[in-house]
């Protein structure tokens, strides 16, 4: 066999007090897709992180086409033909998709470029990637600001794709096109690195998979070979609990309601939203399924509040105007929310995490204008050991945390209190399997508690799993909800798509 295109030897990583990575051999071929699996925390993203420049190694090799190389920064990775997806977007926000992508590429592969602009769309088609070269990327979702990071490695000549959970926000169809693209990209030649914790895509899409575990490999397998369940014995062990089934309720008190909530784009190339009607009731999990892009995030901003432009008295809180509510007066009345963005919106990246956790809790965490820091790091240990956060202590960043961990603890921080209504964008995007299972949970223990939850997600058999109710959005409308019972994954693929549309009137009066 030929000489691995990549190789790492002994490669470890230390941050104070954390040993990310320890004596890490890994090898990948051209043309192999390798997947990189692991629990949260268990230091998937810092060592690509080292392969793409990023982080440096505090000890061992790293060989590039046979021989030791020293990746100082990204521009030489992507130079030496490295790309890299990360899982938080490295976009700049008020440029074009263009100007991103232009200011990602060295000078000499820019001189090979005759018409960039032409390239993007030709690359967008041919990928199904569908980025507008002019859009602003503020004005993007979270699905299309990936698919922007991901043209932009394909335009360069990568030897080695790296993807950090690529997948997390794309819809099954768009699933589908971009395996075939990394298929492709494979039999040309180019090697692809792929961390993911959406164990049915690596058991279809990948050749080899290495497990990490606290930082150290823990085992190899085919993936070919296994099932999910198996690989992800192979990741947790035995004991932990990866999946139920659980019952379905139905809630009778009325918590939150939307009237005709109308509002219009927050950007051009936004879809605002149009004639919403939900019902949210306290003991009842809502889900909202559908593709990134459709008016989701206009949704979530004008019911957590972040967006005041709607109607007062299109929201209404138990019979209530609230749509003129700013966020924090909605969560005075008992509103929680978990936004799609987890380091930035959900969380001050620069903050620790018990100034993270008081940004939510103010109210009971200060006495006469001061703040009980006591109490403030008893809390903020609580929803670290209770959620299984992996991290120092409370005085830990929270841009230090694994993306999964951050999410966890997110999630205690705003169910800490058993809010009324829970708001919450993709539960457990680049969650684990195992703390899937334990959020899934703690979103069921809620419900029963009887709070009303809005779950906004891609994932489908998740939705199916929790929900007790579920509508889809489609370019700012939302469908008639249907007892989970009653849905099928068949309808909610043809609704998606507006399916819903034409049948509107005839699914309420039904
Ligand atoms: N800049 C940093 N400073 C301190 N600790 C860090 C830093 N970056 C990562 N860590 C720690 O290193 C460990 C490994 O984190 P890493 O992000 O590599 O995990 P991961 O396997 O990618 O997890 P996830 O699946 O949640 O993304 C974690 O304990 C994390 O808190």
């Amino acid at each position: 066999m030929d000489k691995p295109l990549l190789e790492l030897w002994n490669l470890s990583k230390v941050f104070p007090g954390v040993v990310a990575n320890d004596k890490v051999n890994l090898h990948i071929h051209a043309g192999e897709i390798l997947a990189l699996l692991g629990e949260n925390g268990a230091g998937k993203s810092t060592l690509v992180k080292m392969i793409y420049g990023v982080n440096q190694p505090s000890e061992g090799a790293i060989l590039w086409q046979d021989r030791e190389v020293t990746i100082s920064s990204p521009n030489q990775a992507r130079a030496m033909g490295i790309g890299m997806v990360f899982q938080h977007f490295s976009v700049f926000e008020t440029l074009t998709v263009q100007e991103n992508i232009e200011l990602g590429l060295d000078k000499e592969c820019l001189d090979n470029i005759d018409d960039l602009k032409q390239t993007i769309i030709e690359k967008s088609q041919q990928y199904g990637l569908h980025v507008e070269p002019d859009r602003y990327v503020h004005s993007l979702s979270i699905g299309e600001r990936q698919r922007l990071e991901i043209l932009r490695c394909l335009i360069q000549d990568v030897k080695l794709l790296i993807l950090d959970e690529p997948t997390s926000v794309l819809a099954p169809q768009e699933i589908e096109g971009l395996f075939a693209i990394l298929n492709q990209l494979s039999q040309e030649g180019c090697a692809i690195l792929f961390i993911s914790h959406k164990l049915k895509e690596v058991t279809s899409l990948c050749h080899r998979a290495v497990i990490l575990r606290g930082g150290k490999v823990s085992g190899q397998c085919d993936p070919k070979q296994e099932t999910p369940t198996s690989i992800a014995r192979l990741m947790v062990g035995e004991d932990t609990v990866l999946s139920e089934t659980y019952p379905k309720a139905s809630g009778e008190e009325l918590v939150l309601q939307t009237l005709d909530l109308n509002l219009a784009p927050s950007h051009p190339f936004g879809c605002g939203l149009k004639q919403v009607y939900m019902n949210l009731n306290g003991g009842e999990i809502f889900g909202l399924a559908g593709v990134a892009g459709n008016g989701q995030e206009d949704l979530l901003a004008a019911l957590s509040g972040e967006d005041t432009r709607s109607a007062a008295d299109s929201i209404q809180w138990q019979g209530t105007a609230i749509g003129h509510l700013d966020a924090g007066k909605r969560r005075a009345l008992g509103l929680a929310y978990v936004p799609a963005n987890r380091l930035g919106q959900g969380a001050v990246p620069d903050m620790t995490l018990e100034e993270n956790t008081l940004l939510t809790h103010a109210k009971s965490l200060t006495r006469k204008g001061f703040i009980q820091f006591a109490k403030l790091g008893e809390l903020a240990s609580s929803l670290i050991q209770n959620h299984d956060v992996k991290c120092r202590n409370g005085r830990s960043q929270a841009k230090s945390l694994s993306g999964g961990n951050l999410q966890k603890f997110i999630m205690g921080r705003e169910t800490k209190h058993h809010p009324k209504l829970l708001i919450c964008a993709h539960p457990t995007w680049g969650v684990d399997i195992g703390a899937a299972s334990a959020i899934h949970r703690q979103l069921i223990a809620l419900r029963d508690a009887g709070s009303a939850i809005l779950v906004v997600s891609e994932d489908i058999d998740e939705l199916m799993m929790i929900c007790d109710q579920i509508a889809v959005i489609y370019e700012g409308h939302v469908s008639p909800a249907v007892k989970t019972q009653d849905m099928t994954i068949e309808r909610i693929g043809h609704w998606i798509t507006g399916g819903f549309l034409t049948h509107n009137k005839e699914a309420v009066n039904a």
